[in-house]
Formats: structure tokens, sequence, C-alpha cells
């Protein structure tokens, strides 16, 4: 009689096995990070990884495990549907999909550092939803000084995402920030649009790209994640999540 917890890693084992990384495609994702500061890679994920993400997604939801995103952390968290209209669940590893999921960043993870000797040393993400309409005002994902958030990654799981959906992802010129944050003054170039195809992965680097999402035609799902390094500020490490 197999049980619970056989079945867990037997779909463990099965999705691991569905979904390898191609090696080709992370040194392709890594040089362009070098390059330009950013990437996106269409089909760098499985259609069978994809697909075990989206129900895990569509899982939480009908339990209604999702909440409104705010900005800010901790003690600074409040709803802001002005700025960014998602609504988010953490990746806990509480499912097959999302351990496989993690297992294939973990990996990621060790390349980036063999390759650009950043040190990242933890990776935290989040399901989000965007219910139409919704969208993500032009931010960036770290602040200056308190980079903890080194490499940002998008994972979209859309199937037949259509050209005229919304919710493309806008890349901007990356920008040094000043003790204030970015000058408003200063024109931005968009460098890049990325429209949120299932098994596309976007990554850029958390301080310097500012990017947003645009409003959603249609209901768009993803995953956002940060590679982070455990830099503290004035002693105080700044905690995931
Ligand atoms: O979903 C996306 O394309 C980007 C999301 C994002 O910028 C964020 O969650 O910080
Ligand atoms: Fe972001």
């Amino acid at each position: 009689m197999s049980t619970v917890t056989d079945d867990f890693d037997h779909e463990v084992a099965t999705l691991l096995a569905a979904s390898p990384l191609d090696p080709g495609r992370i040194e392709a994702l890594i040089e362009d990070l070098i390059q330009q500061g950013f990437s996106h890679q269409r089909d760098f994920f499985s259609p069978a990884l994809i697909d075990a993400l989206l129900l895990d997604l569509e899982r939480l939801e009908a339990h209604d495990a999702l909440t409104s995103a705010g900005i800010g952390r901790l003690k600074e968290h409040q709803l802001a549907t002005s700025i960014r209209g998602d609504a988010i669940r953490w990746l806990n590893r509480e499912s097959p999909a999302q351990q496989v999921y993690l297992k294939r960043l973990e990996e990621l993870r060790e390349q980036i550092n063999c390759a650009l000797f950043i040190g990242l040393f933890e990776f935290e993400a989040h399901f989000a939803r965007y219910p139409p309409g919704a969208f993500y005002k032009r931010h960036v994902d770290s602040f200056q000084g308190r980079a903890n958030r080194v490499i940002s990654t998008v994972t979209y799981l859309n199937r037949d995402w259509p050209v005229d959906g919304g919710g493309e992802m806008v890349l901007f010129e990356s920008q040094q920030q000043g003790p204030d944050g970015f000058d408003p003054h200063v024109p931005v170039r968009e460098m890049a649009r990325v429209l949120p195809e299932a098994g596309t992965l976007a990554c850029f680097l958390s301080d310097t790209v500012p990017h947003e999402v645009l409003p959603t035609r249609l209901p768009r799902a993803s995953i956002a994640g940060w590679f982070r390094r455990n830099a503290s500020v004035n002693g105080v490490v700044d905690p995931a999540q």
C-alpha cells in the first residue's frame, strides 16, 4: 500500500525527470546578465513543470490562500492597489511543483554564483495572480543600502497568451539610485518588453533595473522571486519575506 509520503515523493521524482534545465540556456542567461543586466528566455522551464505550478496556484486560489500584495515589508506593509493589483502566496515547498521549482532555482543560483562570484545564498519567491485590469507601476525591487535582493526572477505560467493580452513586463534602462532613490526627472528608456508566456523566465538586477507590469486584459499568473544576499544594515538583517 502506498502512503501519502510515497505519493508525494513519487510526484517530485516524476516532475524532476520531466523538467531538466538546459545548460546552454543557463549560460545564455548569465551572459545576458553580464552584458546588459537583464535576460528573458522563452521556454526556459518545461511545460510539465509550468502546468504543475499553474495547477498548484489554482488549488491555492480555490482555497482562498492568496492575499493582496502590499508595498514595503513587515511594519511598513500597506495595501496599495494604486501601485500594484496582484494577489500573492509565498512558496513554501508544500507541493511537489513548488519543491521542484525551488530545486531548479537552486541550480540556477549555484551556476550564477560560479560565474559571477556574487555570493547569492538564498532564494525567496511568491506566486502572483493579476486579475484583469491589474498592473504594477514602475519600480525597482531593492533599495540601495538595503540591497539584499540582488537578482530578480519572474517565471510566467500563462498558456497561449495572445499578443493583445496586455500584462507585458517592461524593463527600463539601468539607473544608479541617488541617496533619495531615483531622480524622477531623468527620462527612462525602454529596454525590453516581455510577454507573460508560459515557460518564459525573466531575470534582472534588483537594484538598478526599473520595471513595470502593464495592465493585463486576462488573468495573469506568475512566480516572482529574488536571489538574496543577507547583508545586514546597521546590524539588522533585513529578513526574507
Ligand atoms: O510579474 C512581473 O512581470 C513582474 C512582477 C514584479 O515586478 C514584482 O513582483 O516585483
Ligand atoms: Fe518588481
